[in-house]
């Protein structure tokens, strides 16, 4: 009678409403039947199912709901379809993984997954719908559009800490992403030297703990070996690694991987690297009764780098157990995923390919934050692909961004909006500073020039605004309208610098990112103040003008040594931001208003150098697009991460701007054997060339020496008969000491 008597006084508190329903659940649910009504909600809910249904559904609803839930109250039945709470809801779970049926009416709340990770589901969006002291009366079916979804870090770099590896599983479990795979490149116990020791035991303990956090959100830790710089085929490494695998199963991992990519040489032979894993397949992931699909990324995870002749991507569709999950990047390195794409490749690998997307990851433009909006990728290839993990950079908080977008993308491709998914997960990120972090991502989204010619869109809605300006600018009669807007702007960009600088909301991300809101801000105020020139020109101010272009200058110089402060790392180095639209609008508008000035009033003011020192050509492919690193007496080349074709007759030349008497010139190709396939040229003039003798130094590195005589044009040419596999870890010249 109590029960009864309690269920009545819960269902009278609970004024039915009638209210628009804007349901906002990520990822985007399939399926949604709003009645427009909504209740209070219910002071206490009684928990139905609990002996049998997922326990970490049940302990997610006991941490949400805390004492009210209990014995009494408001019906909440959760469990898995069979489950005797969700039998009545038997029909309505949708018959695919991780799917599930949630309903709120004024009599009952039904959680009820098709499996454990559907009812896990369930929860998360039932967590979600709770709306400014109400439940909205709704009837959810929902699904993920493809099985494997979340994040690899694979990426060169600081591999990511161990609390925002803490605070990664559990934002996945916030937003559905059932998958992370373990594989940073600079982790040694992950790749060589130490891939075959067992991780020291503090080491092991913190991985432990990560497989339970996991575990607790209902995500899949994947631990990936990368085995192939210097694995042996031979018994005693195949006993190596299964070794370490059972290591790694001791500590609770039930998900493996394979890594083979950036390699050559021995370990990128198919037919070997095909037994290896038939053989863990057969005598590990088969006869463990819980460890998932064994997954492998192959040498050729590219179709840039896929050669039919090689055989690779064939012996891998014909000879690798079917049960063997296959990872792939795309057309290229870095590249959108689309349906003939994806449609090819399942051809070739006799298998749909599990994506390993390779955004947001910058680990080949680390001085830039890649926080754009996610995009490019086909909503037609679910059906083609059994995985779709993101590859992001190494600022673990600033990935989020575009992790959350993934998530909503992976989950429901259809309905994806990718300025909606963007927008919701700013707010989900940082929502005390939606406005300051929406300025500062949106100027933080290219990538610049690079080796990859991968670009993202970035400064979009002030693109034109700028682009009509300057040349209305240069052609004596701009729009005034047009220039608030640009001073607006770049108002807009100092006040959300300082905004996120004084942030306490989300201290990891600001501290990720913190050189780059200083750079924006000397950008904020960089650009306010050049647009100052123009206005102190056109009266005729000379002091005032004179005091603008001086603070310009020093905010530049403030800005260069801030790049030469922060994030120094031997590939791109520094601090980039705003650099395909504000940084290029803030130079052509000093450019154009000093150039005036001068004219005008007869002076030379200097304007700010922005030149390079040195131009590189080639016709090796992979290093048409290589940026250089200038600095006041050196040029780098980029090193790149993967391995380098360099064919029989390639060249690689750098031209400085003038003759140089150069103390030397410095290259790693990272070679084992020697390099009597290559010379190494200088020229005065690009006529007459002179050998230079490379010598190699202790750490194998070779350096070049010659006679004291002033150098225009350096160059290396791969003079032997054939085709050269080489990584290009430095090569540089010293102009001048
Ligand atoms: O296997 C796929 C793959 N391996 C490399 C490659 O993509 O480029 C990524 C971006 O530079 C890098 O992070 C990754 O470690």
């Amino acid at each position: 009678m109590k029960k009864v008597l309690v269920f009545f006084v819960c269902l009278l508190l609970a004024q039915v409403r009638v209210m628009a329903q804007d349901i906002q659940v990520q990822p985007s649910p399939r399926q949604v039947n709003v009645t427009g009504k909504s209740m209070t909600i219910p002071v206490a809910f009684r928990l139905v199912g609990e002996q049998e249904a997922n326990p970490h559904a049940i302990a997610l609803l006991k941490q949400f709901l805390g004492d009210r839930l209990g014995t009494e109250g408001f019906p909440l039945f959760v469990g898995e379809k069979g489950d005797r709470a969700v039998r009545g809801a038997k029909r309505l779970i949708p018959d695919h993984p991780e799917g599930y049926y949630l309903s709120i009416t004024d009599k009952a709340i039904t959680l009820a997954g098709n499996d454990e990770r559907g009812t896990y589901y369930a929860a998360r969006t039932f967590m979600q719908l709770f709306h400014e002291g109400h439940l909205p009366f709704v009837g959810i079916q929902d699904y993920p559009d493809v099985r494997f979804r979340g994040v690899v870090e694979g990426f060169y770099g600081t591999p990511w800490s161990h609390e925002a590896r803490l605070r990664q599983l559990r934002f996945y479990g916030e937003n559905k992403l059932n998958t992370y795979i373990y594989g940073p490149k600079d982790d040694p116990f992950h790749s060589s030297p130490n891939w075959r020791k067992p991780y020291p035991a503090k080491e092991a303990a913190r991985l432990a703990e990560l497989v339970k956090v996991a575990d607790e959100n209902e995500v899949d830790f994947v631990w990936a070996i990368h085995p192939g710089l210097d694995i042996r085929w031979e018994t005693s490494d195949r006993d190596s690694l299964m070794a370490k695998f059972e290591r790694m199963y001791d500590l609770g991992v039930r998900s493996f991987a394979v890594f083979f990519d950036d390699i050559s040489g021995e370990g990128a032979k198919a037919d070997r690297q095909v037994e290896l894993l038939n053989y863990i397949d057969d005598h590990f992931v088969q006869v463990k009764p819980d460890v998932t699909p064994l997954i492998v990324c192959p040498t050729e995870y590219n179709k840039g780098w896929a050669r039919p002749e090689s055989g690779y991507l064939a012996t891998i569709g014909e000879k690798l157990n079917p049960s063997v999950e296959v990872m792939w990047t795309g057309d290229r390195v870095i590249s959108e995923i689309t349906r003939e794409g994806v449609e090819w490749i399942r051809e070739q690998i006799k298998r749909p390919a599990y994506i390993w997307w390779n955004f947001p990851v910058s680990d080949y433009v680390r001085d830039h934050l890649l926080l754009g909006e996610v995009y490019g990728n086909g909503k037609d290839i679910a059906g083609s692909i059994s995985g779709f993990v993101a590859n992001p950079m190494e600022w673990a908080e600033a990935s989020k961004l575009a992790i959350y977008c993934v998530a909503d993308y992976t989950w429901n491709m259809q309905s994806y909006d990718r300025s909606r998914s963007w927008h919701r997960a700013i707010r989900a990120i940082i929502p005390e500073n939606v406005e300051a972090f929406t300025v500062f991502a949106r100027h933080n989204s290219d990538l610049g020039e690079n080796v990859h010619r991968f670009r993202r869109e970035e400064s979009v809605e002030i693109q034109p605004v700028a682009e009509r300006f300057m040349k209305r600018y240069r052609e004596g009669h701009y729009d005034e309208r047009d220039f608030l807007a640009l001073q607006d702007e770049f108002e807009r960009v100092a006040e959300a610098a300082d905004l996120l600088l004084i942030d306490r909301e989300n201290e990891a991300l600001i501290e990720e990112i913190t050189p780059w809101l200083h750079q924006f801000k000397i950008l904020g105020d960089a650009g306010q103040e050049a647009l100052a020139m123009i206005k102190a020109g056109e009266r005729g101010d000379r002091e005032l003008f004179l005091r603008k272009y001086n603070h310009v200058k020093a905010l530049r110089k403030r800005s260069y040594e801030l790049e030469r402060q922060f994030n120094q790392n031997p590939y791109q180095p520094g601090v980039k931001t705003g650099t395909t639209v504000l940084q290029p609008l803030v130079l052509d508008v000093f450019t154009e208003a000093t150039e005036r000035f001068n004219r005008q009033n007869g002076t030379d003011l200097p304007l700010l150098a922005d030149y390079s020192p040195c131009k590189l050509t080639t016709n090796v492919p992979q290093l048409e697009h290589l940026p250089l690193q200038v600095y006041p007496s050196r040029v780098h080349l980029t090193p790149l991460l993967e391995v380098v074709k360099w064919p029989a007759g390639g060249y690689l030349q750098l031209e400085l701007d003038d003759a140089y008497r150069i103390p030397g010139t410095r290259l790693n190709f990272d070679v084992k054997g020697d390099l009597s396939w290559g010379v190494m040229e200088v020229s005065a003039d690009g006529e007459t060339w002179q050998t230079v003798t490379l010598t190699r130094d202790a750490r194998g590195r070779l350096n070049g020496k010659w006679e004291d005589t002033p150098v225009k044009f350096v160059r290396f040419t791969n003079t032997g008969e054939g085709e050269q596999q080489v990584y290009l870890r430095e090569f540089y010249v010293v102009f001048s000491l």
